[in-house]
């Protein structure tokens, strides 16, 4: 990848679901450029295409039209032979630990899973796994010697969480996709996890990071920039201390608003 090729590129995207009658269009002609070492934040009302955007950006659902690309090659669809490999790259958060997490399994093993899946392709012996599980478990905060071996149902929501981010980070991927990460957390929680996620990001400063979140307090101290979008289509988009300050559209200032910031 040369120093000006994005990490990760959508151009010229809309998709439709369903058909005839009931075909309807959850993405009009956005584009999207996420550079390596930076954080966007997709943010929007619900049902303004914040989910169907980043599962188009990650090759989970095919576009009706435009392109995707990651390091300047075509992210492919779920049945081509690049999508395994192109998703193993990206680390996926989602809004609810305990969905996420498999509850018979302590967080070692959690953690541990994605580099397992890969053991073979990266030449890792157990004694490798374990010793990078544990370490991810430290950079989330979480003492290895009082979690490993704990089960997500004895984990308050943001220890869950953040063995969630632990397991997201442990492969060291160059692109981390986090899908309101905060929402189901109380304030605590929250401020907890994002120091949690400003020690990932200057420990991994190349990583990407995007983001979808109704909240626009989180947003403000994570992302550099905002991509907003209403009813599918790209409403703004800007660095993250502009767009906040000096909302473009009316949009924009009611999400503003509606978040009392
Ligand atoms: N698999 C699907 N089949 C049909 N319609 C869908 C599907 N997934 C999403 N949609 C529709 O596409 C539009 C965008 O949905 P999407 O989930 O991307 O919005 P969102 O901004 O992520 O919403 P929320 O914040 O509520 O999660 C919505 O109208 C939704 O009903």
């Amino acid at each position: 990848m040369s120093a000006s090729t994005p990490l990760l590129q959508g151009q010229d995207i809309s998709k439709f679901f369903g058909k005839g009658s009931q075909r309807q269009l959850a993405l009009d002609h956005v584009s999207v450029c996420l550079e390596a070492g930076s954080c966007l934040a997709l943010v929007g009302g619900s049902g303004s295409g914040k989910s169907t955007l980043a599962r188009v950006l990650l090759g989970l659902e095919p576009c009706s039209s435009g392109s995707v690309t990651y390091d300047g090659k075509p992210v492919s669809g779920p049945n081509s032979p690049g999508y395994r490999a192109e998703r193993l790259e990206a680390g996926l958060i989602f809004q609810n630990p305990f969905a996420s997490l498999d509850p018979r399994w302590p967080a070692l093993r959690s953690v541990s899973e994605p580099l397992r899946i890969q053991a073979r392709r990266l030449g890792l012996s157990a004694q490798d796994i374990r010793a990078r599980s544990l370490v991810a478990l430290e950079q989330v905060g979480l003492d290895p010697e009082r979690f490993a071996g704990r089960f997500p149902a004895d984990c308050s929501g943001g220890q869950a969480q953040r063995i969630a981010v632990a397991r997201a980070i442990v492969t060291n991927p160059r692109l981390l996709v986090a899908d309101e990460p905060m929402s189901s957390l109380d304030v605590s929680a929250r401020l907890n996890l994002l120091d949690t996620f400003r020690s990932i990001r200057q420990a991994r400063p190349d990583m990407a990071l995007l983001m979808i979140s109704h909240d626009l307090g989180v947003v403000q101290h994570m992302a550099d920039r905002i991509l907003v979008l209403g009813d599918g289509r790209l409403v703004e988009e800007g660095p993250t201390g502009s767009v906040l300050a000096t909302p473009a559209s009316a949009y924009t200032r009611s999400l503003i608003a509606a978040a009392s910031l």
